[in-house]
């Protein structure tokens, strides 16, 4: 706890958004089961987020309509920090300690809920989920290295299904509970959470109201004679009230038309999505229509990806018709190549209870792997005719050998591949140069014979050289 609170000094503010985030992934695991068990819905069709302050106690209150926890996933969950998103921040930020990255990024690393404790003495969780009959709160406090788990009974406190978390707030962090100042926090992190956000705020409307009754001269036409006459005077007062004020807007970026958003919203919800901390290299956002229809935004990232045998990435997030379905079928979406590339997908042709088993042997699948894949060299060609040259050095130093494993393992895409792939060359004083660039430097009896010597001829990553030359009009001769 120590070292969050001191890591994240500077960065408090990020408490809401890891907490709307775990409200929106409650919500995104409760539409999801719903499909194939509408019952879980019984007690409330309603999907949202609703953020109340007090700032004159200092207390926020998040509750969500989500698939709330049991009190065995209370213990689970929030029990034990090495199974939570704090568990993985604490990872991030010794490696980037170690790698002495400015501390100032660290705040864009998913935090997770004990982050709440940024700001908060004190943290109850009160949660219902609709598969338990009980309602139950998670209590703590950030001195305390204990919690303790006890069945809510008060009448009043009872919600019908998901979780509300109330935060009381340290003497100097009790700014946060203002109405506006969590306006603008939402405005500024949440903009892409896909369920809506209400927040509770003063409201007014002005309206006219009788003051007391002034006699007032007022002419009658026709005799001339002044009548007195009695004119009710008025005047404009505020009424004040409150209520729930949406403050997000919940429409997906990608179901929007690309020429109406700027880079700026896609690098943002790019960072947002994935938790990254630098903009992306290149996107693309697409729709594709007739026999298969989904839409798409792809990103190249900018930071590097050092395993290329980890298919485990979470880096395609999976869509049915709006309905998050699950980021763990990267592999059947993008071949292990490509695996770097970061996006969501929504389709509105697969079913909702879609499976791995069923993405493996859906001809629609095939279809989308194809176009995804295709758009995926699209927008690396994109990256490679930058003006800047440097642009493109950077993703190679970063995905070139991905790419060089794309040779070997897509043979159908080789003629994609190959304007992608980059060599180091004597003849180009060790500049990172392509196949064209490459053939254009040679000597025309350099390129009658080109011998390679030893393996690398058999090499695949020469084969697409090798093509080139060919196609070129010359005969190509390997030797072994
Ligand atoms: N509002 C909520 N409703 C239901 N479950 C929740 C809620 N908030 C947290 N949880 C549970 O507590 C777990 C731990 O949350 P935490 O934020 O620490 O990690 P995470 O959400 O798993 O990871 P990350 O924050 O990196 O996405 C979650 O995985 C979830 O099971």
């Amino acid at each position: 706890m120590d070292l969050i609170v001191h890591s994240l000094y500077s960065n408090k503010e990020v408490f809401l958004r890891e907490l709307v985030s775990n409200a929106s992934d409650a919500l995104d695991k409760l539409r999801y089961l719903s499909v194939t068990d509408p019952d879980l819905l019984k007690d409330g069709p309603e999907l949202d987020i609703r953020i109340q302050t007090d700032k004159d106690n200092g207390i926020i209150t998040i509750t969500d309509s989500g698939i709330g926890m049991t009190r065995q996933e209370l213990v689970d969950s929030l029990g034990t920090i090495a199974s939570s998103g704090t568990a993985k921040f604490l990872k991030t930020l010794k490696e980037s300690q170690e790698a002495n990255v400015d501390s100032n990024l660290i705040g864009q690393f998913g935090v997770g809920f004990y982050s709440a404790f940024l700001v908060s003495d004190k943290v109850a969780v009160s949660t219902k989920s609709p598969k338990s009959e009980k309602q139950y709160v998670w209590e703590a406090e950030a001195e305390s290295n204990s919690y303790t788990i006890r069945e809510e009974k008060d009448p009043e406190k009872l919600i019908p299904r998901g979780t509300r978390l109330t935060l009381y707030l340290k003497r100097d962090d009790k700014g946060f509970a203002h109405p506006e100042r969590i306006q603008k926090l939402l405005k500024n992190y949440s903009q892409f959470v896909s369920f809506p956000i209400y927040t509770w705020q003063e409201k007014g409307f002005t309206k006219e109201v009788e003051v007391d009754e002034d006699p007032a001269e007022v002419k009658t036409g026709g005799d001339g004679e002044p009548k007195k006459e009695v004119k009710k005077k008025t005047k404009t007062v505020v009424e004040k009230y409150w209520d729930w004020e949406l403050t997000n807007e919940t429409q997906p970026i990608w179901l929007r038309t690309p020429k109406e958003v700027s880079t700026e919203e896609y690098n943002e919800f790019y960072k947002k999505t994935f938790n990254e901390y630098l903009d992306p290299l290149a996107s693309s956002h697409f729709t594709t229509e007739g026999e298969v229809e989904f839409r798409s935004i792809l990103y190249v990232p900018a930071t590097k990806k050092e395993d290329i045998t980890d298919r485990k990435t979470k880096n395609i997030r999976l869509y049915v018709k709006r309905v998050f379905i699950s980021d763990d079928f990267d592999g059947e979406l993008f071949p292990r190549y490509l695996s770097f590339v970061k996006g969501v997908v929504d389709s509105n042709d697969l079913p909702l209870n879609v499976s791995r088993e069923i993405l493996q042997e859906s001809r629609i699948v095939r279809i989308m792997r194809k176009r995804l894949v295709r758009k995926a060299f699209d927008m690396i060609l994109g990256i490679s005719c930058s003006e800047n040259r440097d642009d493109y050095e950077a993703f190679w130093e970063n995905y070139g050998k991905f790419l060089k494993l794309g040779c070997m393992e897509d043979k159908e895409n080789h003629k994609r591949i190959a304007p992608l792939l980059r060599f180091f060359s004597s003849q180009s004083n060790e500049e990172l140069i392509s196949l064209d660039e490459y053939v254009e430097s040679m000597k025309p009896e350099q390129k009658a014979i080109y011998y390679i010597a030893g393996d690398s001829l058999s090499s695949a990553k020469n084969a697409p050289f090798l093509e080139k030359l060919n196609e070129m009009g010359y005969e190509v001769f390997t030797f072994d």
